[in-house]
């Protein structure tokens, strides 16, 4: 039995888990572990990672059978990581691979970023993680690609090393490049990002997030007020006066969604029929810089969510209208990653990988 120690560590949660990774084989096609023991801990409360992984250490050491002390540890964390170390964003922790492993007397350990966890993860995700939305002609031996938006936009790639098998994922900042309109009313949203927060240049995370699904939705009511509903006003107004606030009682992009998903607000079936076409969009954009005829995993918080907004097809005919090489898009596989557990499942293969 391998024991292994892997970490989602967000601004508002840390969850944490013990992997048994002995049946691991780097040769398989799909690699495997298998998760003994998992906590959720609010971050906030802690002043740093150390205290948290010494109490649930403490915790599984009396509740699974068959505990052993990690052999090794990986941590995705929600900041950027360089050479092993991070600040996080939102926390005022530090982290750094020697200091964890010196006073956790675990080694190695590994921080990488969590969207590059994600990317680890979704190699071992079975079919009913994924709701595939197009099954293209999958071919292993191609890269794969990861996008997902949530707090911000991610993107990274994942490619299969050629020799003894398993893959390297490689993240990337896809999410900071050009938000490019596609029409007269994606021109005229570009114009108003621009206004709103007095910048020159608009990057698509600023469309492809919860905070674009926000923008969205100000958007079309600055541009027709009458069109809002009393219910979505008051949820609006609310979340205004919250802006700067620590503590939140309304989360708008969910409070937008989910009345787009049950057809009850105009203004919000509009949003979110915005946000899922340049989602698409900017997901066909990722396809075509790398060709992912091994898969293209929509991931993040977001996407799970909006399914039936996504299956409506608006998501997949953005995706593939790139004119003369939308040929192309149409053997890329398209999969929606319905696990939300598959950060902490990557940061587990990374570790066994090290
Ligand atoms: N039902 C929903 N529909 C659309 N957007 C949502 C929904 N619920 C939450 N969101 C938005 O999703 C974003 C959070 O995404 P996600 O759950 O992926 O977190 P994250 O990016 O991993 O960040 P963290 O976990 O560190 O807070 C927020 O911007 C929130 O407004």
């Amino acid at each position: 039995m391998t024991i292994i120690l892997a970490g989602d560590i967000g601004g508002t949660k840390t969850i944490l888990s013990l992997f048994d990774a002995n049946y691991l084989d780097t040769t398989a096609a799909v690699p495997q572990v298998k998760s003994l023991f998992e906590q959720i801990y609010p971050s906030q409360n802690y002043i740093d990672l150390v205290p948290i992984v010494k109490k649930f250490l403490q915790a599984a050491s009396q509740q699974v059978t068959e505990y052993a002390k990690p052999e090794k540890a990986a941590f995705g964390i929600a900041g950027p990581v360089v050479n092993n170390s991070c600040e996080l964003t939102n926390l005022s922790w530090s982290l750094d691979s020697d200091r964890l492993q010196r006073e956790l007397d675990i080694s190695p350990i590994k921080l990488i970023n969590d969207f590059a966890a994600i990317g680890y993860g979704v190699v071992s995700l079975s079919p009913s993680d994924l709701h595939i939305l197009q099954p293209g002609k999958p071919d292993v031996s191609a890269p794969r690609a990861v996008i997902g938006a949530g707090t911000g936009l991610g993107e990274c790639f994942v490619i299969p090393l050629s020799q003894g098998g398993g893959y390297q994922v490689f993240f990337s900042e896809g999410g900071h490049t050009d938000f490019a309109p596609r029409s007269e009313l994606e021109f005229h949203l570009l114009g108003y990002l621009r206004e709103l927060y007095n910048i020159t240049r608009v990057s698509v995370e600023r469309v492809v997030s919860g905070m674009g699904i926000t923008a969205i939705y100000q958007f079309l009511r600055d541009h027709d007020i009458s069109q809002e509903s009393p219910e979505i006003a008051q949820i609006y107004h609310t979340w205004k006066q919250e802006i700067g606030q620590e503590h939140k009682t309304v989360d708008l992009a969910a409070e937008v969604s989910k009345a787009a998903l049950a057809k009850s607000d105009y203004l919000s079936v509009q949003t979110m029929k915005i946000f899922v076409e340049a989602y698409g969009a900017e997901a066909g954009n990722l396809a075509l810089k790398l060709l992912p005829y091994g898969g293209l995993y929509v991931a993040g918080g977001i996407a799970a969510k909006i399914l039936p907004l996504i299956q409506e097809g608006n998501f997949i005919k953005a995706l593939k209208d790139k004119g003369r090489v939308s040929p192309l898009l149409e053997q890329v596989p398209v999969y929606i990653v319905l696990n939300p557990k598959v950060g902490l499942i990557g940061a587990a293969l990374c570790a066994a990988q090290i």
